[in-house]
């Protein structure tokens, strides 16, 4: 973590599920939660984050006061909302915060013009897709600067993620944050929902949940393991569990028969174009 970072104000507007994560995941790090504060309407997620021990409030102005960085972490839906009002309170500010965007699909043409000050001054934003695996250290986080976002802000926003991300990648080209929404951002659900499949399979065979469900859950966990640590390919690790004509090919082929390749590149491009559209539908695209 830079030492930039360690001294930075940040705030979080929405202390849901993602914001959660990223500040379970801080906190881990040891960044001074005196230095964090979260905006939380609803509250029983107010007082989660009070747990933790950052600094809560009702009001996203009052968050937002003073922040270097904050993390616009609500709904796609209540995105603009927020920018406006946070926007409208920072008229008299001489300066504003670097904004980090989480919302799914909301582009920058969008949050330019919501986060836009009465004189015209817009903050400097960067959009990120994290998934909740920040949790645990484990994140994967893609990013994408608005022009005239300055290298040393680029640098404030990726050591945010990397304290929480193994995987911090600057894409090129905007709209590849959507695509990185399809992989990553909602990744962890598609290996949580083959999880619950493999749980359920090996149930209705005979193992018990509880047995069938650790197996599983490390199964998972030493598999994640061998493709991050291992100098081989994906493909070669999976060619290495699979002797010709034993198990795991009577599986693969099981897999390929029932169209596997086609459903998880189609469940890929569903994730992707919905963040399209949520962009389009909720803001300017
Ligand atoms: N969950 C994930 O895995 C990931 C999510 N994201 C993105 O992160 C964002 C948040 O998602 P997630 O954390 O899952 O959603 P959550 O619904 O869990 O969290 C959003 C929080 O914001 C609160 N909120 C609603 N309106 C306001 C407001 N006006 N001001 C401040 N807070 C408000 C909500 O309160 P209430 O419930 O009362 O409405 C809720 O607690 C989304 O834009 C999503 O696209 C990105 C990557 C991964
Ligand atoms: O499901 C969603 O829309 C959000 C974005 C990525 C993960 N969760």
């Amino acid at each position: 973590m830079t030492s930039q970072l360690q001294k930075s104000k940040l705030a979080f507007i929405g202390g849901g599920n993602m914001a959660a994560a990223i500040i379970g995941g801080l906190s881990a790090k040891g960044i001074d939660k005196q230095n964090i504060w979260v905006s939380e309407p609803w509250e029983v997620n107010r007082n989660k984050m009070s747990e933790i021990g950052v600094r809560t409030t009702q009001s996203n102005v009052e968050a937002a006061q003073d922040a270097d960085l904050l993390v616009i972490a609500v709904k796609p839906q209540v995105t603009k909302g927020v920018c406006q009002e946070l926007a409208g309170a920072w008229a008299q500010r001489s300066t504003t915060p670097l904004i980090i965007s989480i919302a799914a699909g909301i582009t920058l043409v969008s949050l330019r013009e919501w986060l836009t000050l009465a004189d015209g001054r817009v903050p400097h934003i960067v959009r990120v897709m994290p998934n909740t695996p920040a949790l645990v250290g484990e994140g994967a986080s893609g990013l994408y600067a608005d022009k005239g976002v300055s290298s040393s802000e680029k640098e404030l926003a990726a050591a945010l993620l990397a304290s929480v991300s193994k995987a911090t990648e600057w894409v090129d080209g905007e709209e590849h944050i959507d695509v990185v929404t399809g992989l990553s951002g909602s990744g962890p659900a598609y290996f949580f929902a083959l999880v619950e499949h493999l749980i359920e399979s090996a149930t209705n065979l005979g193992l018990s949940k509880e047995q069938a469900t650790r197996l599983a859950k490390q199964t998972c966990l030493g598999a994640g393991k061998m493709l991050v640590e291992s100098t081989e390919e994906p493909a070669q690790l999976r060619r290495n569990v699979t002797s010709p004509n034993g198990t795991t090919a009577a599986a693969l082929e099981s897999f390929e028969t029932s169209g596997f390749k086609d459903i998880v590149d189609k469940a890929v491009k569903a994730a992707t174009s919905r963040a399209e559209e949520l962009g389009t539908t909720l803001g300017k695209s």
